[in-house]
């Protein structure tokens, strides 16, 4: 849970004119960010440590991790909420951190998890306050021009309490958008939604931002979140980028057992590789690049099937059974270990079967 920081008022009274950024050139990056460290006390170890991240301008990149790793640290950093111990953050080609400039300078709006919207202030209101440099007649326009965005020009005259929480979420994305910021920070923006809402209102908020070509860093720890909004994914762990890509490259890809884990699930199995090929638990089991010696392989639970009559397959014994309407997933028995299978919802096998098992894609080795 995350709430706004003592700064948000600050950020949201920024001049709409003025502080603005735009990209120089269209090819730099809109952010950079290079060997940013950073403790909250003397003595204890960095919450960030030497964190490299660069976002294009226009692209959506999404920070996931677990609780405790960094995310809205690195947020709160780059609004300049925080200062860091060292590195740089460059916004649009300028330095922010030496000399520190101001958050209200930056040029980046802010959308929190608890929307953070004024009560006492109507739809309209809360838009407009965070205009309050423009003339007034080019802040009702603006106002006006970005309730529209968010297709909710019907409620300006409503309040807070008379909107659902999608509704409202819109209401602060357009207070965050209203002063065109360079920069946009969501912080777990859907989670206080119940499912359908947080679908349906990720999907808005994403073609918002696509529409008006704004640039995001979306912090989440929910993965399907991570892997349906962003165009690049960056999985943080204790203060590092772990791995950072596309969502699908790191979904097939991953580098270490931690991203094929907090990615998705993965069975992991202790081998030993030949080339392009690892003995394990599981039979040997063909790599999609080539490995000597012990590895750890990843085996995405999609990528295993029940062999069928006539098939080769390694023997298991279903143990636990989730059925899921569109798809199946199983925990069978290997050994000492258990192993999960993710099948079609047109094969239903009974808990407690004999059944054998294959892999049906090259595997990764990971560390
Ligand atoms: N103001 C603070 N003073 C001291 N420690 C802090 C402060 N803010 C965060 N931390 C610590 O820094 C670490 C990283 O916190 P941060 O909020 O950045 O993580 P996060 O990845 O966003 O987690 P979550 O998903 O739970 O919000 C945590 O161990 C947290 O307890």
């Amino acid at each position: 849970m995350t709430h706004p920081p003592s700064g948000f008022r600050a950020l949201l009274n920024r001049r709409a004119s003025g502080t603005t950024l735009t990209p120089s050139a269209p090819a730099a990056p809109l952010l950079e960010i290079a060997a940013l460290t950073k403790s909250y006390a003397p003595g204890l170890p960095p919450v960030l440590e030497a964190l490299d991240l660069s976002v294009a301008p226009g692209e959506l990149l999404t920070l996931l991790g677990p609780s405790g790793c960094g995310k809205t640290t690195t947020l709160r950093l780059i609004a300049g909420l925080e200062t860091p111990d060292s590195g740089s953050i460059r916004i649009a080609g300028r330095e922010m951190t030496a000399p520190p400039v101001p958050p209200e300078r930056r040029g980046v709006g802010l959308v929190f998890q608890d929307y953070a919207l004024f009560p006492h202030l109507t739809v309209l209101g809360n838009v407009l306050f965070g205009l309050q440099g423009l003339p007034r007649a080019g802040r009702l326009a603006r106002a006006r021009e970005t309730l529209a965005l968010v297709g909710l020009t019907v409620f300006e005259g409503r309040y807070p309490h008379q909107l659902s929480g999608g509704q409202q979420q819109r209401v602060a994305l357009a207070r965050a958008l209203a002063p065109r910021p360079a920069l946009l920070l969501l912080d777990e923006p859907f989670s206080n939604l119940d499912a359908q809402l947080r679908h349906s209102t990720r999907q808005e908020v994403r073609a918002i931002l696509r529409q008006s070509g704004t640039t995001a860093i979306l912090v989440t720890h929910d993965q399907e979140e991570a892997l349906a909004f962003s165009d690049r994914l960056v999985v943080m762990r204790a203060g590092r980028a772990e791995q950072i890509g596309p969502p699908h490259e790191v979904y097939a890809h991953p580098k270490t057992a931690f991203v094929a884990n907090f990615l998705g699930c993965s069975n992991l199995l202790s081998g030993t590789a030949s080339g392009r090929v690892a003995r394990t638990a599981l039979g040997d089991v063909p790599l999609e690049d080539p490995a000597q010696g012990a590895v750890l392989v990843s085996v995405r639970p999609e990528h295993l099937a029940f062999a069928q009559p006539g098939e080769d397959g390694t023997p298991v014994t279903i143990v636990a059974r989730e059925y899921k309407g569109h798809d199946v997933t199983y925990a069978v028995r290997l050994g000492g270990q258990e192993l999960l299978v993710h099948t079609s919802g047109s094969e239903v096998w009974p808990e407690g079967a004999e059944a054998r098992v294959r892999v049906t894609c090259p595997a990764r080795a990971v560390q």
